[in-house]
């Protein structure tokens, strides 16, 4: 790590400690976080399993690699001896969330400057699913906005989940999600969860930048639920496909009489084609949620934006990739060893990961 010199602290959060950095050899800014054993992340692994969370989190970095809405890996070093973990990256901004609380202090994006940030979180999100990764995090924390260039990132790979062609298929955890952003099907104990859960957020963030406030800010599990069904309704909820087998289904809130969803009144200045998307995303029953490709077809994105950089491409995926359906990702909570090392990008002479 000595070919780069520690700037500033610009985040911390469960999984470690994110610097700002120079890379000595190039004169680059970079990020670069360092992880901590014990605390890793959400999904409760540490000691021996803060390795794997390690090689889990390079690994979907590494596979998303090249997308201009997904913050690029530089190189990622564990050693073995003492335990420190860093992950390089492209430098590539502030968080949304910094600049909502900091910048403008709550107001609102207008529908346009929402639509570009939305159309680039959800070409990320579609690319990486596309490579059978969910992220499991998506929230505005998580998203990075370049104030020079424009660019939307997506970041933070700690809770996100490969789905490797020798994956062993095994639960997926519901235990993932910063709260406010958590599908209705985690909080309700689903395991086996698709890329649903990342929209899902998605319409969260999005619904967020037109508020410019949270839209779902619960305190627990169970208020977070209510929340959601009062805006929503819940009229349907037992009609889900796999509802019943549910761990929570039996909960008293799934029963509650409610008057029909009331959106479409929290977003009254929304075009009908931005709320489209919303509600699109925004759609309890996981397999009536818009998908992140589909949401992207949708005629609000049709609209060109004025301040839109050149439209970004999402980048080619893998033949075996592409071909997975949505509704039947295998992804495995598990990263066995077997599922292979770490592969660091070649321009990442560095990169030593034991
Ligand atoms: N490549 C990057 N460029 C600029 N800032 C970054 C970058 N990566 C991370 N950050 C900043 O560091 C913060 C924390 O990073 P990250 O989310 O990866 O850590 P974490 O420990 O997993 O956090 P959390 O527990 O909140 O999910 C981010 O919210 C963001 O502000």
């Amino acid at each position: 790590m000595e070919d780069y010199e520690r700037l500033v602290k610009i985040g911390e959060g469960a999984s470690g400690v994110v610097y700002k950095a120079r890379d000595r050899r190039t004169g680059e800014t970079v990020a670069i976080k360092r992880l901590r054993a014990g605390g890793c992340n959400a999904v409760g692994e540490d000691g021996a399993a803060f390795d794997a969370a390690f090689r889990r989190e390079v690994r979907c970095l590494d596979a998303c690699r090249g997308h201009p809405s997904l913050v690029a890996l530089r190189a990622a070093h564990l050693d073995p001896y003492t335990g420190d973990a860093f992950i390089v990256m492209d430098y590539a901004g502030r968080s949304l969330a910094e600049v909502m609380r900091d910048d403008r202090a709550g107001k609102p994006f207008a529908e346009p400057e929402a639509r570009r940030v939305m159309r680039a979180l959800l070409e990320g999100a579609a690319a990486l699913h596309a490579r059978g990764v969910l992220h499991r995090d998506l929230k505005p924390a998580n998203v990075l906005l370049d104030a020079r260039g424009g660019g939307v990132r997506i970041c933070d790979f700690g809770l996100s989940c490969p789905d490797t062609a020798d994956a062993v298929s095994s639960p997926l955890t519901p235990g993932v999600a910063t709260l406010w952003y958590r599908a209705p099907e985690l909080i309700l104990g689903s395991r086996d969860y698709d890329a649903g859960v990342d929209t899902w957020a998605l319409g969260c963030v999005m619904a967020e930048l037109l508020a410019g406030a949270p839209l779902f800010p619960g305190r627990s599990e169970m208020d977070q639920l209510n929340r959601v069904f009062d805006t929503l309704g819940a009229q349907d909820v037992a009609s889900w496909r796999g509802f019943a087998s549910l761990p929570r289904a039996g909960n008293a809130l799934c029963r509650l009489p409610r008057p029909p969803g009331r959106l479409r009144e929290k977003f009254p200045a929304l075009s009908d084609a931005g709320f489209r998307v919303l509600a699109g995303l925004l759609e309890c029953r996981p397999e009536r949620r818009l998908s992140a490709a589909d949401a992207l077809w949708c005629p609000w994105f049709d609209a060109e934006d004025p301040a839109a950089a050149a439209p970004q491409a999402v980048a080619p995926v893998p033949a075996a990739a592409a071909e997975q359906p949505r509704a039947s990702s295998s992804c495995s909570a598990r990263f066995s060893a077997a599922a292979g090392g770490v592969t660091v990008p070649a321009v990442a002479a560095e990169a030593m990961v034991a």
